[in-house]
C-alpha cells in the first residue's frame, strides 16, 4: 500500500477513537499530578495501551515512566512521545493532558496502519515520560538508554499558536540560599545580618543588569524564603532562578553574570550565600534542534488538514520555554511542533488549564494526532527519507 494509503487507515483508526481520546484527556485534565508523582495518569495510559494491543513495559525505566511498543517487521523504529505531569497550584496549565492523548492518538493511528500495510515497515514506541515541568525525565531515560534504540523522536505542544520551527531554550535551574545573623529588629538590629536584603539586593543587581541582556535570554526568579517575623531579622532567605539562552554557551556566560549577582549582594551585606544547580542528573534543559526534514514532513501533513503556518522567521520568534525534548533532540532525529488550541491566556496561566480542556483544544489535538502518524507513515515508507534525515542530525548535532 502506498504511504497515502496508510495515511488514510490511520486517519480513520484515530477518528474511531475520537470519544476515548477525549475521555483520556478529561481524565488526566480532572487529576493532575505533579513530577515524579504521575501513578494515575500512567495507569490511565498503560492500561488503555496495553487494551489497545501494544505491548507494555510499566514504570520502564521510572515509576511514572512507560514504554509501549507496536512492531511490524524490519525498519526505522519510530518514537512517540507522551507527557502528563501537570503544575502546581494551576493544574494542567501546560496541557500536558492533550499531549498525551495526541501520543495515544498518533500511536493508535500508527499501529493501524503497520496492521493493514502488507510489507515490513518498523517498530513503533510510545514513552510516556514524566516530570517535564521540573525534574527532567526525558533526560533520566536517555541517560538510562531508552533512546539508543530509537530512530527517530516526536512529540507535539498545545501553546496560543501553530508553530512546528518555534524557539525552545537551553535552561538552567538554580536555588540560592543566603545566611546572616537573627537580631531583635528594633532592639538590636545592629548585631543582625539580614539575610533578605541580600536577598533583594540580589533581585535588584539582576534586574538592573538585564538592560545589557540579549534580547533572546531569559532570567526570572521568585523570594522562597523571606524571614519569619517583622521583628526578627531575618537570618536566612532563599531565591529561585531560572537562566535560558538559546545555545549552551550563551547560556554559560548568562549563568556566570547571575552568579556574580547573588554572591555581590552577599558581599554587600555580609551574608553567606550558596548556589546550587538544581541538578537534574547533573545536566540541564538543553535547547531543541529541530530536524528539519521531519519539520517539513509535518508541516505538510497538518496542512493537508487544515492548519496554517506563519514563516519560518515568523515562528523562530515564537518562544515556549525549555524542555526536556531538547535533550533527547541531541540523541535522535526530532521535532516538537507547537500547536494552537485557541486560547486567551498563554501557557502556565489558569486561562490555559481551562482551553486545555475544551472540545475546540480536543479538536486541535487530534489533527496535531493525525499529523505525527501522517509523518511517521512518510518516514517509514521511505528508505531516502531515513537516510536525509539521518544525515541531516549528524551535521547538526557535530557543529
Ligand atoms: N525546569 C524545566 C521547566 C520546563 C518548562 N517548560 C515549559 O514551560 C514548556 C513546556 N512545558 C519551562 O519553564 O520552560
Amino acid at each position: 500500500m502506498s504511504a497515502e494509503e496508510l495515511k488514510k487507515v490511520a486517519i480513520q483508526a484515530i477518528d474511531e477513537k475520537n470519544q476515548q481520546l477525549l475521555e483520556i484527556n478529561q481524565q488526566l485534565h480532572k487529576n493532575p499530578e505533579l513530577a515524579y508523582k504521575e501513578f494515575k495518569s500512567h495507569d490511565l495510559l498503560t492500561n488503555y495501551l496495553e487494551k489497545e494491543g501494544f505491548q507494555v513495559q510499566r514504570s520502564y525505566p521510572l515509576p511514572t515512566s512507560f514504554r509501549a511498543t507496536f512492531s511490524r517487521g524490519k525498519g526505522p523504529k519510530m518514537c512517540v512521545i507522551c507527557e502528563y505531569d501537570a503544575l502546581p497550584e494551576i493544574g494542567h496549565a501546560c496541557g500536558h493532558n492533550l499531549i498525551a492523548e495526541a501520543g495515544i492518538g498518533a500511536a493508535i493511528g500508527i499501529k493501524a496502519a503497520l496492521e493493514t500495510s502488507q510489507t515490513d515497515l518498523g517498530q513503533l514506541i510510545v514513552y510516556g515520560t514524566p516530570a517535564e515541568e521540573g525534574g527532567g525525565g526525558k533526560i533520566k531515560m536517555v541517560e538510562e538508554g531508552c533512546f539508543d534504540d530509537v530512530d527517530i523522536a516526536m512529540m507535539v505542544h498545545p501553546s496560543p499558536y501553530d508553530a512546528s520551527y518555534a524557539s525552545i531554550y537551553s535552561a538552567m535551574s538554580f536555588k540560592i540560599t543566603f545566611e546572616g545573623k537573627a537580631a531583635h529588629a528594633a532592639g538590636s538590629p545592629w548585631e543582625g545580618i539580614n539575610a533578605l536584603d541580600a536577598a533583594v539586593q540580589a533581585y535588584v543587581n539582576i534586574s538592573t543588569l538585564r538592560q545589557q541582556f540579549k534580547p533572546t535570554w531569559r532570567v526570572h526568579g521568585i523570594v522562597t524564603e523571606g524571614g519569619i517575623k517583622t521583628n526578627i531579622i531575618p537570618d536566612r532567605a532563599k531565591l529561585e532562578y531560572r537562566f535560558r539562552a538559546p545555545s549552551d554557551s550563551e547560556l554559560q556566560i548568562l549563568q556566570q553574570k547571575c552568579k556574580n549577582c547573588f554572591q555581590s549582594a552577599a558581599q554587600a551585606t555580609g551574608c553567606k550565600v550558596d548556589i546550587v544547580h538544581e541538578g537534574i542528573c547533573g545536566d540541564h534543559y538543553r535547547s531543541v534542534i529541530n530536524n528539519l526534514h521531519l519539520v517539513d514532513l509535518y508541516e505538510n501533513n497538518a496542512k493537508s488538514l487544515g492548519i496554517e503556518f506563519p514563516s519560518r522567521a515568523e515562528q523562530k520568534q515564537k518562544m515556549l520555554g525549555s524542555t526536556d525534548m531538547g535533550n533527547v533532540s541531541r540523541v535522535v532525529p526530532s521535532i516538537h511542533p507547537t500547536y494552537s488550541i485557541e486560547t486567551k491566556g498563554g501557557n502556565h496561566t489558569r486561562e490555559f488549564a481551562v482551553a486545555a480542556s475544551t472540545e475546540q483544544a480536543h479538536r486541535q489535538t487530534i489533527i496535531a494526532a493525525k499529523s505525527m502518524a501522517m509523518t511517521c507513515i512518510d518516514v517509514m515508507s521511505s528508505r531516502d527519507l531515513q537516510v536525509q534525515i539521518k544525515q541531516e542530525f549528524i551535521a547538526s548535532t557535530s557543529q
